[in-house]
């Protein structure tokens, strides 16, 4: 038997926290340690750097993506440019090509 274990929490940094509950920022990219949010589920988001809650999201979709195929409509899903979002994402997953996008809305 094996167990499904479920995520509830999400992490952001917190210069992210504002174009999240603006409803700005609908995605975030991750690494396959963090592709294990399940679509339907809800998880309480806090900032990586203080811990401190925010507010809940609804995981809709969560999808494979090459970092090579990453364009504008992820950007535009972000609220940044390609450029910026390419970068960013090195920073803080540098050299890794297999992503995920996770699409999420706003728990009200
Ligand atoms: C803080 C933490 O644990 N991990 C992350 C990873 C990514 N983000 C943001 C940065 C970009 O907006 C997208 C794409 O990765 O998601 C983040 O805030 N925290």
């Amino acid at each position: 038997m094996s167990t499904t274990i479920v995520p509830t929490e999400m992490t952001f940094f917190s210069r992210f926290e504002s174009d999240i509950l603006s409803g700005k920022k609908t995605i975030t990219i991750r690494d396959e340690a963090e592709s294990y949010y399940v679509p339907g589920t809800t998880v309480d988001v806090s900032t990586y750097e203080e811990g401190r809650w925010f507010c809940r999201l609804n995981i809709l979709t969560v999808e494979p993506i090459a970092f090579n195929d990453l364009n504008d409509f992820h950007a535009q899903q972000e609220n940044m440019t390609l450029t910026d979002l390419k970068a960013v994402i090195h920073d803080i997953y540098p050299g890794i090509e297999k992503l995920y996008v996770v699409n999420y809305a706003l728990v009200k």
